[in-house]
């Protein structure tokens, strides 16, 4: 099964309109000059980032895009006009990677962020650019330069704060449900959750911390077993993980057992993932006894000698939600800020740059020639206005 987080599309430029070749015909005018325009250049393509989308969806059902085409160029130096550029919308988060290259192209972390994915095509010149003293009715002319075609993966990495790992079952989507107002389907079968979800929780107006509840990982998930842990991309940027234990699972199974797992698939599928400042939370005490519940989260703690902080909670009930949320905003709060990931926004290397300047020269056999607008009057001399 394929989920809707990472895409690949092709994003194909405008080319460049070509340049005319054309001279002006008019009654009385026995030597109308050159007057073919150039083409207009090829529209771009853009990502721009959008805090309202939060999956990569609409790009599997539509994966080609192309910007529009430069229109060729006119006589009467008519420049033929520039095709219009196109922006993709994408959720923040996405990431682009030029599929045949490898090439990290970008990252969209800021909503409206904007990030040029394919080059249009330059315009190509019409002939009246290559008049010249020696040369006063030029058939060159050159064509518009092809549009840059991209094959992108696009992948979209959640920008959550914490993030929550856990079998299937263990209350994950419980928790995101009563602690903000993200509300995904919660059942009591595994695999519940198919797709990541995000939750904003608010503790005041100026207080919140964004939470990721991802689907369960089983034994196995590292080879792909269930579904995989293609989803643990999604907590690479969590500032800390909360892994949810079931003290009481339907099944029986035995909570120690079923928490060893965990870490270990986490700890083989990544170590960074796996350093990451991780809480245990221990879910559904409102099926235990006061007493009892006291008693299972010692031996837990002991069991997989665990150092870090330990919550007992009931997501169902919201007991001990409050205390664990307030504990995890003081947390972030107390982290250094991220260094912004150095995005580097590279201009896109565009290789026709010289392209204009080459064109021209290999035409030009006067070097004083100053083609641009002064010597128009040679023209102008000789023409005389009247209605046709
Ligand atoms: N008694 C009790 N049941 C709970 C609690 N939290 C979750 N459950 C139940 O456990 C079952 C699974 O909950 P989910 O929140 O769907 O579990 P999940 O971890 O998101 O599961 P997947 O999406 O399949 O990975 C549901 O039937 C919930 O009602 C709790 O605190 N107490
Ligand atoms: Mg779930």
């Amino acid at each position: 099964m394929k989920f809707v987080d990472e895409v690949e599309i092709r994003a194909e430029a405008g080319d460049g309109g070509n340049g005319c070749v054309s001279f002006r015909r008019e009654k009385y005018v026995e030597f109308g000059g050159p007057d073919g325009g150039d083409g207009g250049d090829g529209g771009d393509v853009y990502l721009v980032a959008d805090e309202n989308l939060n999956t990569l969806i609409d790009y599997r059902f539509e994966r080609f895009h192309r910007a529009e085409r430069g229109q060729n160029g006119m006589s009467r130096n008519c420049t033929g006009k520039g095709g219009k550029d196109l922006f993709l919308k994408v959720p923040v988060g996405t990431r682009a990677v030029d599929v045949d290259t490898g090439e990290q192209v970008g990252d969209l972390t800021t909503h409206e962020q904007k990030l040029m994915v394919a080059k249009g095509g330059w315009h190509g010149l019409g002939n009246n650019r290559f008049k010249s003293s020696t040369n006063r009715a030029p058939r060159q002319k050159t064509d518009g330069t092809p549009g840059e075609i991209r094959n992108l993966n696009l992948e979209l990495l959640l920008l959550a704060d914490v993030g929550l790992l856990g079998l299937p079952n263990a209350g994950k989507s419980t928790l995101i449900r009563s602690v903000s107002a993200a509300k995904p389907k919660v059942a009591d079968y595994p695999f519940t959750t198919l797709v990541p979800n995000l939750g904003v929780v608010r503790l005041n107006a100026q207080r919140s911390f964004v939470i990721a509840d991802i689907p369960g990982l089983i034994e196995g998930a590292a080879e792909g077993a269930g579904l995989g842990t293609t989803f643990l991309k999604h907590l690479e940027r969590c500032r800390v993980l909360l892994h949810v234990v079931d003290v009481m699972p339907v099944d029986e199974s035995d909570p120690i057992e079923n928490a060893k797992t965990i870490i270990s698939e986490l700890e083989r599928h990544s170590e960074k993932l796996a350093d990451k400042p991780r809480w245990l939370v221990l879910n559904k005490l409102d099926l235990l006894l006061e007493e009892e519940a006291e008693e299972v989260k010692q031996e837990i703690i002991e069991a997989l000698d665990w150092q870090g902080e330990v919550f007992s909670i009931s997501a169902f009930n919201k007991m001990g939600t409050e205390e664990l949320c307030a504990q995890l905003m003081d947390f972030i709060e107390a982290l250094p800020a991220e260094e912004e990931e150095s995005v580097e926004e590279k201009a896109v290397e565009f290789k026709w740059d010289t392209y204009h300047q080459d064109a021209m020269s290999e035409h030009d056999e006067d070097d004083d020639d100053d083609w641009d607008d002064d010597d128009d009057d040679y023209w102008d001399e000789n023409v005389v206005y009247t209605k046709e």
